[in-house]
């Protein structure tokens, strides 16, 4: 019996040694595998002989310790960097970025039928949407179906929506005054925004502009996800989980994305109707993204695709035009002079309140228009480096060749901070705009973007911000309280 026992137990232990064995194999042979790669990575790789940290040569794990672990901007981190090595840091064992205004145009020239690196473009969890899909010639036919919608004929055919929005939201912002209580103008601007897009896209209100307050549960929850986005990029399996998440898990874990599922409800219920019956869309006021995605009828998209795209509108559309209206308006606000000439110019223009002049006639206001481009200057956009993968071949960038497969970018703030072309480029000043010398500033105010893949709702965007500006200035007379722009930080999370 005891010889049995001690036959099993020594097999036992044979075994558990075998396991223990093959364990340490398995880890000796990954680190052996990860130190090869390290080696390859910063000695014999194409982009071995571009400057940069060491540690971003070598792994991905330097962004992820710069965007994740210690939750730093890497906009701003490139800023140092560059100012440390020059024009062109490898910021990744693939990656480069590049700071010379000139290499903006080079990446996101017009002719580019570059991809988008899906590194990046993952962190959306919408990935059957026009932004999302990494290459020219599928985006190119997703864009051309709902370009009509944002054509600036469309636009201004529907800029009656526009200043609906902005007419709820000054009720809204009434309301404040009257019981003398401050605004979130970051809250009102951001309801506005996405009003805007759902009557537009959907023609069904979400009526977050009139919401007390400000605090749509939507704008909430939208804001509140932002944050998550370095690690969505870094560790995609997070957010492949959290997709999956049944939503009342999701609300119980996070409760603050309650509005965030009752949209996706929302929307989800408009794409089924439609799906199952099409004809219901005759009986809609105007044209919406649904006219447009559902008029192939031999390729009709799936509701999958429907939603993405929905979602993508929502999202590209709301931070994007109520961050360049609130970066701008708190600057306005706090600079007097520049408050007193852009109401002068308002008054002038739109004499009687009543009578709320159209986008045509706002668009000839030299110094409205000069507001609207540096606050979109300010703005940041999207102010990650919207990364691009060089095609076969190769690519000259900053007058380098680059190889091809290689993943480029460049943070619009390389752009918008150049002293050279924006001398003290801290400063909001309109008048940079403006005179004889303007004219050839335009070409690098990029906050749409440039190239095939630049922003498809930009009609849309200057309309909301020539509105807005108008609207907002022309009716309240506002001041800071407990707060000047430079309190306002900000974190690149893809947006900032
Ligand atoms: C001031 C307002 C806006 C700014 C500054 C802005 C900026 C941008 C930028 C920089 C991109 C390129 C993103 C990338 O490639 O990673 C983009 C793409 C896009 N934007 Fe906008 N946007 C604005 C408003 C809007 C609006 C109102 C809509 C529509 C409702 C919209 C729809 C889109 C779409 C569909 C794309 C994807 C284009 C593609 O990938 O081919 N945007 N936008």
């Amino acid at each position: 019996m005891i010889h049995f026992i001690m036959h099993d137990l020594s097999s036992l232990i044979e075994l558990k040694t075998c396991q223990l064995n093959l364990w340490s194999s398995i880890l000796l042979a990954a680190l052996v595998v990860e130190a090869s790669q390290v080696i390859y990575n910063v000695h014999f790789h194409p982009l071995a002989r571009y400057p940069g940290p060491k540690l971003a040569a070598a792994s991905l794990w330097w962004q992820i310790w710069i965007e994740v672990v210690t939750g730093q901007s890497l906009s701003l981190k490139l800023v140092e960097l560059h100012g440390k090595y020059g024009d062109i840091v490898r910021i990744g064992p693939n990656e480069l970025h590049f700071a010379r205004p000139s290499a903006y145009h080079e990446i996101y020239h017009q002719k580019s039928r570059w991809s988008k690196d899906m590194k990046l473009y993952h962190i959306f969890a919408r990935k059957l949407s026009t932004l999302t899909v990494p290459d020219y010639a599928t985006a190119k036919k997703r864009r051309d179906i709902t370009a009509p919608l944002f054509s600036r004929k469309n636009v201004i055919e529907m800029q009656h929506l526009v200043q609906r929005s902005i007419d709820e939201t000054c009720t809204n912002i009434h309301t404040h005054i009257t019981n003398g209580r401050p605004l979130n103008l970051l809250y009102s601007f951001r309801c506005c925004a996405v009003d805007v897009v759902f009557s537009i896209c959907f023609a069904t209100p979400l009526n977050a502009s009139s919401s007390p307050g400000f605090q749509s549960p939507f704008v909430h929850a939208m804001h509140s996800a932002i944050p998550v986005v370095p690690l969505y990029k870094h560790f995609p399996i997070i957010q492949k989980i959290m997709t999956l998440c049944p939503p009342s898990i999701a609300v119980y874990l996070k409760p603050e994305l309650k509005g965030l599922v009752h949209v996706h409800e929302m929307v989800m219920k408009q794409v089924r109707e439609l799906k199952s019956n099409p004809g219901a869309l005759t009986s809609y006021p105007y044209r919406t993204i649904y006219h447009e995605l559902l008029s192939d009828k031999d390729n009709v998209p799936s509701d999958m695709e429907l939603r993405d795209e929905a979602f993508l509108f929502v999202n590209a559309g709301t931070d994007s035009a109520s961050d360049a209206l609130f970066h701008g308006a708190i600057r306005v606000i706090h600079n007097s002079d520049i408050c007193a000439t852009l109401q002068k110019e308002l008054d002038t223009a739109w004499p009687r309140i009543k009578d709320v002049p159209r986008l045509e006639e706002l668009e000839k206001l030299p110094y409205l228009t000069a507001i609207i481009k540096e606050s979109l200057r300010f703005s940041r956009g999207v102010v990650q480096p919207m990364t691009r993968v060089v095609p076969e071949g190769g690519a000259q960038i900053s007058g380098k060749y680059i190889p091809g497969g290689t993943v480029v970018g460049m943070s619009n703030i390389f752009v918008h901070w150049n002293e050279g072309i924006f001398p003290d480029h801290l400063m909001f000043k309109p008048e940079r705009w403006m005179g004889p010398e303007a004219e050839a500033l335009n070409e690098w105010l990029v906050s749409f973007s440039k190239g095939p893949r630049s922003c498809l709702g930009i009609n849309l965007g200057w309309c909301e911000l020539y509105l807005g500006f108008a609207n907002f200035f022309r009716r309240y007379d506002c001041r800071l309280i407990n707060i000047t722009p430079a309190d306002v930080t900000w974190r690149d999370c893809y947006l900032p």
